[in-house]
């Protein structure tokens, strides 16, 4: 029987990583953050929405989103974020759904990529949870390297999703991404094995 497996993490926690090596398998990966981008291209029923409720400001002279700008203010104040969260949302989630059926329909294990799988009560979703784990201050200092924030860039945006070691005891099985990259390729082959995913 084919299962849905809920792939998630902290913002930088490494998830794209794992995914890749799931890919690498042939395992098909619903992510999140990439329809969650679709979703708000100029002219969908979610732009427009954002474009009404935070202004023309966060918008860039070809009219596509602004993310940095956007990112600025949801992530330094939560009742804006809850704002975009229930503009955006919903739509993700439509669409991952019909994605996932598809798949289904084929009988094929799916993994869906979601960051916030936990703080939106979505695990009824999937059958099991995979989290990729690191330490807070390892989070930091990759978030730091990747996206080039400052530390209080950083540090708004982790403080903006439930703790990482919080989600442990709910997860069913966990990566420690804390090593090398060639660690995390084992940890993940030896899930896929153990749980039966190619
Ligand atoms: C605020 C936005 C424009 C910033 O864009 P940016 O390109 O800088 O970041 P990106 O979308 O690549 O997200 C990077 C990571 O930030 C974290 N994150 C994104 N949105 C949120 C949120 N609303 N709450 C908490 N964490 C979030 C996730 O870990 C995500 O993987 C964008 O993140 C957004 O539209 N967020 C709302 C939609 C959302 O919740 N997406 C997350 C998955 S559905
Ligand atoms: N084991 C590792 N060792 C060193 N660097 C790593 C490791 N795993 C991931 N990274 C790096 O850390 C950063 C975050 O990883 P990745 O993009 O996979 O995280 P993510 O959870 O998908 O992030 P987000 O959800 O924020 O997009 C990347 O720059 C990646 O190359």
């Amino acid at each position: 029987m084919a299962i849905t497996v809920g792939l998630t993490g902290g913002i930088a926690s490494g998830k794209s990583t794992v995914s890749a090596i799931l890919r690498e398998h042939n395992i098909p990966v619903i992510d999140a953050d990439i329809i969650a981008r679709e979703v708000v291209e100029p002219g969908k029923e979610a732009y427009n929405q954002i474009v009404k409720c935070f202004g023309r400001d966060i918008l860039l002279e070809d009219g596509t989103l602004n993310r940095s700008a956007l990112g600025e203010i949801v992530f330094n104040d939560e009742q804006k974020r809850q704002q975009l969260n229930v503009i955006v949302h919903p739509a993700v989630r439509k669409e991952m759904l019909s994605k996932r059926d598809h798949y289904l329909q084929h009988e094929r294990n799916v993994i869906l990529d979601i960051p916030l799988l936990f703080e939106s009560n979505l695990t009824h979703l999937v059958d099991k949870v995979l989290l990729v784990y690191v330490d807070e201050e390892v989070q930091l200092k990759r978030l730091i390297e990747r996206n080039g924030f400052s530390e209080r860039e950083a540090l708004a945006r982790i403080k903006a999703q439930d703790p990482l070691k919080d989600k442990v005891a709910k997860s069913d099985g966990i990566i420690n991404n804390n090593g090398s990259k060639e660690e995390t390729r084992k940890k993940v082959t030896h899930i896929i094995e153990s749980w039966n995913l190619k």
